[in-house]
C-alpha cells in the first residue's frame, strides 16, 4: 500500500491486469507504453479500482527499446512525482513466430530490442536508487517459451531466454541489498497482444502449444504480483508450469528450502515426462511436413 510501481506494457493485456492487481492493493501506478490512446483508456480502466482517494495512476508514452537516455530521463520524472519505485515490472514485449528462414532477420533484432534491451533500459534506471535505499522488486515477464525452444520460436525464444540470464546474474548482485528478482513464465494467455501472434503462427507452433490451455490475463497478473511481493525468483502458473520450472531450474537461485527440496525429489519424475512431450511434439512437426509434401505433390498433379 502506497508503494510506487512503475508497469512497461502497462496499457494492454498482461501488464494492465498487473497494474489493476497493484492498484487494488493501494499501489501508487506507472504505466510505460508508447500508444498514448491506450495508455488513457488503461488508465481510466484502473482508476476504477482504486481503494482510497489519494491514489494516482500515471501515463508515460516511450519506446521502451529505443535509447537509454530517454528511459532515464521518464523514470526520473516519474520519481519526481511519485516518489522511488519500490517495484519495476518489466512486461511491455510481443512475439512473432514463423520458421527459421521465413523469419526476417530484422525480427531478430526487433524482438531481441523490444523484449531484451526493452527490459534492460528500465532496470538499469532504477537499479541504483533501490539499492541505495535497500528496497525493491524488478519483475521480468518471460514465458514458458523462455524455459524451452519450440518450433516457429527461434526468434521469440532466444529473447526470452535472454531475460533469465539477466535476472540470475543481477539477482546475485543485489540480493544483499535486499532488492528482489522475480522471473515470470506465462503460459498463452487471452490478450491483445496474443490475438495479433495467432494471425501468423504456424500449424506446428499452434499445435504444440495447445499442450497447454490458454490463461486468463488476471489470473497469471494476480500471480506474479503474489510472487513479486514474496520476493520469489520464479513464477509460474499451473500444473506444466509447475513442472517446466522445476524441470528447467538448473542453477536459478533459491527461494525457500521446501522449493530446492521439490526440485531435487521432482527431477528425475519430470524429465520422464518430459521425453514424452518431446516425443510428441517432434511427431506434431513431422506429421505436418507430411501433410505439407503431400499437398504439394497433389498441387503439382492437378
Ligand atoms: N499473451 C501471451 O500469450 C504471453 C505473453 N507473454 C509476454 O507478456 C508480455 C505482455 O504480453 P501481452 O499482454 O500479451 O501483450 P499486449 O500486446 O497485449 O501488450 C503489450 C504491451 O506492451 C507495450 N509495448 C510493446 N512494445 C513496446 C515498446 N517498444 N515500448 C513500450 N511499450 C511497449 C504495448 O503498448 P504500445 O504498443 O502502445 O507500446 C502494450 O502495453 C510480453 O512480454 C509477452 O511476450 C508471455 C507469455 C505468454
Ligand atoms: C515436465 C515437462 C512439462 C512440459 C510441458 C510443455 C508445455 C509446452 C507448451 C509451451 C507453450 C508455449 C507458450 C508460449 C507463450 C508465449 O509466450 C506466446 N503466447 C507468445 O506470447
Amino acid at each position: 500500500p502506497g508503494a510506487h510501481v512503475v508497469v512497461t506494457g502497462g496499457s494492454s493485456g498482461i501488464g494492465k491486469c498487473i497494474a489493476i492487481e497493484c492498484y487494488k492493493q493501494g499501489a501508487f501506478i506507472t504505466l510505460v507504453a508508447r500508444n498514448e490512446d491506450k495508455l488513457l483508456q488503461a488508465k481510466k480502466e484502473i482508476e476504477k479500482h482504486s481503494i482510497n482517494d489519494k491514489q494516482v495512476v500515471l501515463c508515460i508514452s516511450v519506446d521502451v527499446s529505443q535509447d537509454y537516455n530517454q528511459v532515464e530521463n521518464v523514470i526520473k520524472q516519474a520519481q519526481e512525482k511519485l516518489g522511488p519505485v519500490d517495484m519495476l515490472v518489466n512486461c511491455a514485449g510481443m512475439a512473432v513466430s514463423g520458421k527459421f528462414e521465413d523469419l526476417e532477420v530484422s525480427t531478430f533484432e526487433r524482438l531481441m530490442s523490444i523484449n531484451y534491451l526493452g527490459s534492460v533500459y528500465p532496470s538499469r534506471a532504477v537499479i541504483t536508487t533501490m539499492k541505495e535505499r535497500r528496497v525493491g522488486r524488478i519483475v521480468f515477464v518471460s514465458s514458458q517459451a523462455g524455459q524451452l525452444g519450440l518450433f516457429g520460436f527461434t526468434a521469440y525464444s532466444a529473447s526470452k531466454f535472454a531475460i533469465r540470464g539477466l535476472a540470475e546474474a543481477l539477482q546475485m548482485e543485489v540480493k544483499p541489498y535486499n532488492v528482489y528478482i522475480t522471473v515470470a513464465y506465462p503460459p498463452d494467455t487471452d490478450t491483445p497482444g496474443f490475438a495479433e501472434e495467432n494471425r501468423t503462427k504456424p500449424l506446428e507452433t499452434r499445435l504444440i502449444s495447445e499442450t497447454t490451455s490458454v490463461c486468463k490475463p488476471e489470473q497469471v497478473a494476480k500471480q506474479i504480483v503474489k510472487d513479486a511481493i514474496q520476493g520469489n525468483f520464479n513464477s509460474s502458473l499451473g500444473s506444466d508450469g509447475y513442472m517446466l520450472s522445476a524441470l528447467t531450474c538448473g542453477m536459478a537461485p533459491v527461494t525457500s528450502i521446501t522449493e530446492g527440496l521439490q526440485q531435487v525429489v521432482t527431477m528425475g519424475l519430470f524429465r520422464t515426462i518430459a521425453l514424452f512431450y518431446l516425443g510428441s511434439f517432434d511427431s506434431i512437426v513431422r506429421r505436418c511436413m507430411m501433410q505439407r509434401e503431400k499437398s504439394e505433390i497433389a498441387d503439382k498433379t492437378a
